[in-house]
């Protein structure tokens, strides 16, 4: 049976956001099909039961009598439809369905509860053949030629997505550090008209500022001992300072784009109890945490401490190195859809600027310790790596503080805070995802 079969592949898969819980019921909540000839192409919404926790997430789901080599990576197995017998796989990966989608776009098309829809004033071309993205991802990447990215959401919060939200209104407004949206896909989740793709241009000869921050670093650990991280021919300073300044930028256009407000100190205390409740939360399901929470408490008492209001706007919620990328021109911002696995109203909520600069840091941070953790000269090189970190951490403030950025003496309070908050973040979806990673965010409370 096809739920039986998607219970044992959905497990296995990068995306799927409830690892490490036995999945105890899985239903299919909604079965579009979009194409009907062999190869078939449905759309499928999953619900997928663990304890009390419901979770959905959407399938394209592909249909073939015969299933060709190159689409054995995605065979999740053999099941009945349509009265007969035929070979089902994550039709993602099937580049003549996928097709079908950039038509449905193009179009505005309606397949109830399915609806397509083109950015007003774009054209899509719908001749680039797909091919999905390797990267280790939470949602899942459809490339088109080079000229198109699909992103699809795997697990479904009812509403409209941050992200479809965000780069609008972005690109509405003539920013040059969002990449231009053509379409979206959307249907409706417990009576919420709900995003389930966005497609944006694809930015191609660009480079990821995690793969550049590794290079950098690698660079340095290869450098004699008397070479200083300035003077390293792989220096990342002058990126990290140019991307401090578009994040600034990128923070004054969203407070130009949607609401602002200040939150008073019984607002800010609450923010505390909310970290603290977060800490308790990981520290149950990864005890090594418990040793930590001292350090973390006691930043979290001098937040809890401050007096003055803080300022609060749309930020990007999940912002780390992962997130920009370097095109010809500048640093440009991908996605805006806040924590994965956070409810939407949360991940929607106005939030400091500075939880965004707290992010960045964080990931200057792994980048530097990420390549101490298999290297034979490990113990050596830590001083290395801290330099690294401190002069590129100092480069991105400068950046952001010169384009307008706002951390006054005060906010280093909150700043700290918050950095310690997404370093617990941090150590439960490394437990979940990448255990061998682990050391990485538990560092941060050791500063
Ligand atoms: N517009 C784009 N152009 C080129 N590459 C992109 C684009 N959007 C995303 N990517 C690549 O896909 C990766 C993951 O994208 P992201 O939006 O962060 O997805 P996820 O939410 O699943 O992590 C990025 O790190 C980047 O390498
Ligand atoms: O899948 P997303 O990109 O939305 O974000 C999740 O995965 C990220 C890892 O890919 C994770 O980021 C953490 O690891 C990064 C290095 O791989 C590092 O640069 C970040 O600082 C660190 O937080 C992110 O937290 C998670 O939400």
């Amino acid at each position: 049976m096809l739920t039986e079969l998607l219970t044992g592949w959905i497990a296995t898969q990068r995306w799927f956001a409830g690892k490490g819980r036995p999945i105890d019921e899985l239903s299919i909540e909604s079965s579009t099909q979009l194409a009907a000839d062999d190869p078939i192409l449905a759309h499928l919404i999953i619900s997928v039961r663990q304890g009390d926790r419901v979770t959905r997430y959407q399938l394209l789901l592909g249909l073939r009598d015969e299933i060709p080599d190159r689409l054995r990576h995605a065979m999740i197995g053999r099941t009945e439809w349509g009265g007969r017998d035929r070979y089902a796989f994550d039709a993602a990966h099937d580049a003549s369905l996928t097709s079908w989608l950039l038509t449905g776009m193009d179009v505005n098309l309606r397949v109830d509860p399915l609806a397509f829809h083109r950015v007003p004033g774009v054209e899509i071309d719908t001749t680039p053949r797909s091919l999905v993205m390797t990267a280790e991802q939470s949602n899942t990447s459809i490339v088109y030629g080079d000229k198109y990215i699909l992103k699809q959401f795997r697990a479904l919060i009812p509403g409209i997505n941050p992200e479809l939200e965000i780069v609008t209104a972005l690109a509405a407004q003539g920013s040059s550090h969002v990449a231009k949206p053509y379409g979206w896909i959307e249907t409706t989740l417990d009576g919420e008209t709900t995003t389930l793709a966005i497609m944006q241009e694809f930015l191609s000869n660009s480079s990821e500022g995690w793969a550049m921050a590794l290079t950098s670093v690698r660079d340095l650990y290869a450098q004699p001992r008397d070479v200083s991280a300035a003077d390293a021919g792989g220096d990342f300073a002058a990126e990290a300072r140019r991307l401090g300044t578009a994040t600034a930028q990128v923070h004054r256009d969203l407070a130009r784009a949607f609401p602002t407000a200040v939150i008073e100190p019984p607002e800010v205390k609450r923010m505390t109890e909310r970290f603290r409740r977060r800490l308790d939360r990981a520290i149950v399901e990864v005890p090594q945490l418990d040793a930590h929470a001292e350090v973390a408490h006691a930043a979290y008492d001098r937040l809890a401490d401050i007096d003055r209001p803080v300022a609060v706007q749309r930020v990007h919620g999940d912002y780390h190195l992962g997130q920009v990328m370097r095109t010809a021109a500048d640093w440009v911002v991908l996605d805006f859809e806040g924590e994965p696995g956070q409810p939407l109203a949360e991940r929607r909520a106005l939030d400091s600027p500075l939880r965004d600069v707290a992010g960045m840091l964080r990931s200057i941070e792994y980048a530097a310790r990420h390549l101490l953790a298999d290297h034979p000269d490990a113990a050596s090189l830590v001083s290395r790596a801290q330099e690294w970190s401190a002069r590129n951490r100092a480069a991105f403030l400068a950046g952001y503080t010169e384009a307008g950025g706002s951390i006054t003496g005060a906010d280093a309070v909150l700043l700290h805070a918050l950095k310690l908050s997404k370093a617990v973040y941090e150590v439960v979806y490394e437990a979940r995802n990448r255990p061998t990673w682990l050391p990485i965010p538990l560092a941060a409370f050791q500063e």
